[in-house]
């Protein structure tokens, strides 16, 4: 399908509308010429069906670090109208609310490099990680419905971090349309000992150093400086989130004849918003969002506590100060140009501009801060949103670099390169060495030219650089 997009300008690339069966809008790709070479066939296709489904508005955006997903492909934002549109769990993501925190300290490298190796074995010990991995809190019925509701308060509440810490997370940290008598059973028994833990793969908790800066202006006003130590968490709403959307997508499935959707991939069964089973969804889904919410609080301050016992200081010589921490599979009700509409963030940031209503008071004059995780070996991001995002992505950017290699493409390099070779001095720690192997840096695009589109697209701007100093992977 790659030769039926049109180049419109540097950085953009369209499918217009009326080039597949039943296409209602046009698909706006949002690619260097070096990631355009990296787009595959199924993620086209993938962002192609999307746009035939009912109440679709405006265009289905694809970001740079897009690649295949299930129905949809990652990177992409798509945006549904609330009276006719339809809500699609496969396009929020089997980890609702997977979304990324930065926390600041006032350590620099200097405290922290020497000692990596130990620091980042002590954190293994604290911070569970690992598939089914169980953590130590263990949630009654009652308290995992608090959980749903209250989000990362619920973790406040409990000790785990501080008050002015939800002032600085999308949403304050709990979204209002949470509903858990519309979560299953199972998703509760999935939920009731996973919270406090990072999962499996993709999921991390880094110690990074601030490398680069870009706008000095803005980082300051960020309070973050060159050599200054960070934690970064990318984790989501574990067992409980991915029940959620499996229960979900088999009542879409079972709902579709009723509701006369046709589709083009049963991957992408949907509800109508309005109709009972997709407000259903819209409840749960929220449900499991809070529960991520929840879920990065505790491991932020988890890890920033095994730092601060580790080096044997108070919290306030540690300087714990979180950031920002934001959701990238996600279904949220927005207004755009006018309209209510359901946009659908899948591996998608939000980037909302300066004086944006829904930007914390903290970065009301400086945009949203944009956090984009790399990988292990190279480096992650900070930006922040700008107007041009409400124009061109329903205020969205893209999530992190991107996969590049599918997980046994990986091994396999590994096997052939030998994994001490490809890690030289990087510091991974992991329960099991099959991870590692499939999260190598190879595995991913290279996020310095993600940032780089979005950048030049004036989605969102580039503000700071950090690099890895230690990498505990799920
Ligand atoms: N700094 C690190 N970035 C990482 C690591 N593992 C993955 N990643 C990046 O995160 C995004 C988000 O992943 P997704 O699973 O939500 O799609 C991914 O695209 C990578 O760029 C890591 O260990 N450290
Ligand atoms: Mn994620
Ligand atoms: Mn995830």
């Amino acid at each position: 399908m790659k030769e039926l997009l049109v180049k419109e300008s540097d950085y953009v690339y369209v499918l217009p509308k009326g080039t597949v069966q039943g296409q209602k809008v046009p698909v706006y790709f949002y690619l260097s010429d070096k990631l355009f070479e990296l787009l595959e066939e199924d993620a086209i296709k993938q962002a192609a069906n999307a746009s035939t489904l009912p109440g679709v508005e405006g265009a289905i955006y694809v970001m740079p670090d897009v690649h295949v997903g299930y129905g949809f492909p990652v990177g992409g934002v798509m945006a549904t109208r609330l009276e006719d549109g339809i809500i699609s769990p496969g396009s929020i993501g089997y980890d609702i609310n997977c979304g990324v925190r930065l926390i600041a300290t006032n350590l620099r490298a200097e405290d922290i490099v020497p000692v990596r190796k130990q620091l980042m074995e002590r954190i293994l010990q604290e911070v569970p990680a690992g598939v089914g991995s169980t953590g130590k809190i263990k949630l009654s019925r009652s308290e995992l419905r608090e959980v749903a509701v209250k989000g990362a308060r619920w973790a406040v509440e409990r000790g785990f971090g501080f008050e002015e810490d939800l002032e600085h997370i999308e949403s304050f940290g709990a979204l209002p349309n949470a509903d858990p008598s519309y979560v299953s059973t199972d998703a509760f028994d999935r939920g009731s000992d996973e919270l406090g833990t990072v999962g499996s793969g993709n999921h991390f908790v880094e110690v990074q150093v601030v490398d680069e800066i870009y706008d000095q202006e803005i980082a300051k006003k960020l309070g973050l400086d060159v050599g200054q130590v960070c934690i970064m968490v990318h984790s989501g709403s574990r067992g409980f989130g991915h029940q959620v959307c499996v229960d979900y997508l088999r009542i879409a499935r079972e709902s579709l004849k009723r509701y006369n959707i046709d589709l083009p991939d049963m991957q992408l069964a949907c509800m109508p918003i309005n109709s009972e089973e997709g407000q259903a969804y819209f409840k749960a889904m929220n449900s499991a969002a809070n529960y991520a919410f929840a879920n990065r609080q505790i491991l932020g301050f988890i890890t920033a506590d095994t730092i601060r016992k580790f080096l044997r200081i108070s919290w306030q010589e540690l300087g714990y100060r979180l950031i920002y921490d934001l959701a990238h599979n996600i279904g949220k009700v927005e207004i755009h140009k006018g309209k209510k509409l359901l946009v659908h963030r899948k591996g998608a940031t939000r980037a909302f501009p300066p004086y944006n209503p829904e930007v914390p008071p903290a970065y009301r004059d400086i945009g949203q801060p944009v956090l984009i995780p790399g990988d292990i070996g190279r480096y992650s991001f900070l930006l922040v949103g700008q107007p041009r995002s409400m124009e061109i992505s329903f205020g969205s950017a893209c999530h992190g670099a991107g996969r590049v290699m599918s997980r046994t493409k990986a091994k396999e390099f590994v096997k052939k390169e030998g994994l001490e070779k490809i890690l030289k001095d990087l510091v991974v720690v992991a329960r099991g060495k099959g991870t590692i192997m499939e999260e190598i840096p190879q595995a991913y695009k290279d996020v310095s030219e993600v940032v780089r589109v979005v950048d030049a697209l004036g989605i969102a701007k580039m503000v700071l650089r950090l690099r890895p100093v230690g990498t505990l992977k799920g």
